[in-house]
């Protein structure tokens, strides 16, 4: 039988609860409860949980190595609705009452709609991706620069959400957020209230010393009340400005107008710009962090790849290995979400690599992605950040265990899986901004919060 426990109703969860994000925080609590049972996968609590969250199940079967998590993937096996961040879901009133597609299995007709509208969407924005990123970035570089020569270092986490708004306004909705100055100066930090009023109860933040965090922040879910009003004014924006894509979902995939523009803003505030937004400054403060020569070894091959540097495009991003492997190893190391749910459409079993348990119809199967992701069956020193790891054919062949999209990285996101609309197009963007950078610049010093020097490309 399946290891682990649910403990005494109330005071095991609670007890898991005080672990997960007081005592122990995530990482060690799937990590010691993984060597207790000598299995990676077990039955456990996670938050949120008594006592304000009565109509949550906190049961979960945890799922932590590359074999077992696989089973997340498996339409046939699992139902993905209304699983996104667990069995807590933020009220609907987020997205004005739209269920929107994130929150529904693929057996659900309206699914195959909405992710034909994103991948839509992204296809017809392919045109101007790369143009409006450059542009962006361009932007937001300057701002480092100014604020590097006032005061001597510049904290990035803002300029740079600024700079993903801007961009995806202008790349996936088609509206330069310019024309509302309200929007422009706004918009960004709208959306960081909107994302944080969902996700609090269910984060580890340390923002507060504990035990406040636990009474203050994680104790009851929030009411989309409070950010209704800024809401509503980004609702407009979209209403107003981005016809072309509206109508795409309202003509070619029968969405109503309202859903079209809650899916839309969903897509890029939470999907988009709430994945960048965490994967970004992972990925610059990986390379600007670095002291071990990788720097001088992206900024040859970009150089070598560009020549002039004048012709950075897709097909040439595509020819960096190494610059690739980087992306995909950051991708590895920190999963810029961590957590995958789904829940069992029957009874299976499920296997892990050395073992193989019985699942009820029903129970919610959680896979923590830093561990999965660190399997010492599948990755080589998997605690070990490895530029190179996925150069060559034995490297790429570790794309089929790369699962940050919510489905291997060589898999196809499509109307019947849930794999993310923007697999490819995420690792390429990425992959631009590194190559941008070292086309930029020579050397860059900082780390995942701040830069602290540049230098200039001679
Ligand atoms: C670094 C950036 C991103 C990350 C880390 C990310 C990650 C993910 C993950 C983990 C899921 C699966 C969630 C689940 O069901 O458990 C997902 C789904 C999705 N993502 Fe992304 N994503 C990113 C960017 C984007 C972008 C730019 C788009 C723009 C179109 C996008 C569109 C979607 C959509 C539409 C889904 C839902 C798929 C479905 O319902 O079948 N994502 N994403």
């Amino acid at each position: 039988t399946m290891p682990g426990s649910y403990g005494w109703p109330l005071v095991g969860p609670l007890s898991d609860r005080l672990d997960y994000f007081w005592f122990q925080g995530p990482d060690k609590f799937f990590r010691t409860r993984a060597e207790k049972y000598k299995s990676t996968v077990f039955r456990t609590n996670i938050p949120p949980t008594f006592p304000f969250f009565g109509n949550v199940n906190p049961n979960i079967v945890a799922v932590l190595d590359v074999k077992s998590f696989s089973h997340l993937f498996d339409m046939d096996l699992v139902d993905k609705r209304d699983v996104l961040i667990g069995d807590f879901r933020p009220s609907l009133g987020f997205y004005g009452g739209v269920c929107v597609g994130v929150n529904l299995d693929t057996t659900e007709p309206k699914h195959a709609k909405i992710k034909g509208f994103a991948m839509e969407t992204l296809k017809r924005s392919s045109k101007v991706w790369l143009q409006e990123l450059r542009s962006n970035l361009n932007i937001f570089w300057g701002t480092i620069e100014s604020e590097i020569s006032k005061n001597g270092a510049a904290s990035y986490i803002f300029p740079l959400q600024r700079c993903i708004f801007s961009f995806l306004c202008a790349s996936l909705a088609g509206v330069d957020a310019s024309v509302s100055p309200d929007i422009a100066e706004n918009g960004w930090k709208t959306i960081n209230t909107w994302l944080a009023l969902q996700v609090i109860p269910t984060a580890k933040l340390g923002v507060v010393p504990q035990p406040l965090e636990e009474i203050l922040l994680h104790t009851w879910p929030y009411p989309s009340l409070l950010i209704a009003g800024n809401y509503k004014k980004l609702y407009n924006f979209i209403d107003e400005n981005a016809g072309d894509c509206l109508r795409l979902g309202q003509e070619e995939f029968r969405l109503t107008r309202d859903e079209a523009i809650q899916n839309l803003l969903f897509v890029l505030g939470f999907n988009a710009y709430g994945g960048f937004s965490v994967f970004l400054p992972s990925l610059i403060g990986r390379i600007t962090g670095d002291n071990s020569g990788l720097q001088e070894r992206i900024r040859t091959e970009v150089r070598r790849v560009c020549g002039s540097g004048s012709d950075l495009n897709f097909k040439t991003v595509n020819e960096m290995e190494l610059v690739k492997s980087v992306v995909y190893e950051t991708l590895r190391f920190n999963p810029p979400v961590p957590l995958q749910f789904a829940r069992a459409r029957k009874d299976f079993q499920i296997s892990s690599h050395d073992a193989v348990f019985e699942v009820k119809k029903g129970e919610l199967l959680c896979g923590y992605q830093p561990l999965v992701m660190r399997d010492a069956n599948v990755f080589d020193e998997p605690e070990e950040f490895k530029p190179d790891r996925y150069v060559g054919e034995t490297g790429s062949e570790l794309l089929n265990y790369l699962y940050w999209s919510n489905g291997p990285q060589t898999g196809t996101p499509s109307a019947s899986n849930k794999q993310c609309a923007a697999k490819d197009i995420v690792t390429l963007t990425a992959s631009l901004l590194v190559a941008d950078l070292f086309l930029r610049y020579d050397t860059i010093t900082g780390d995942s919060g701040s830069i602290k020097a540049v230098v200039k490309a001679k």
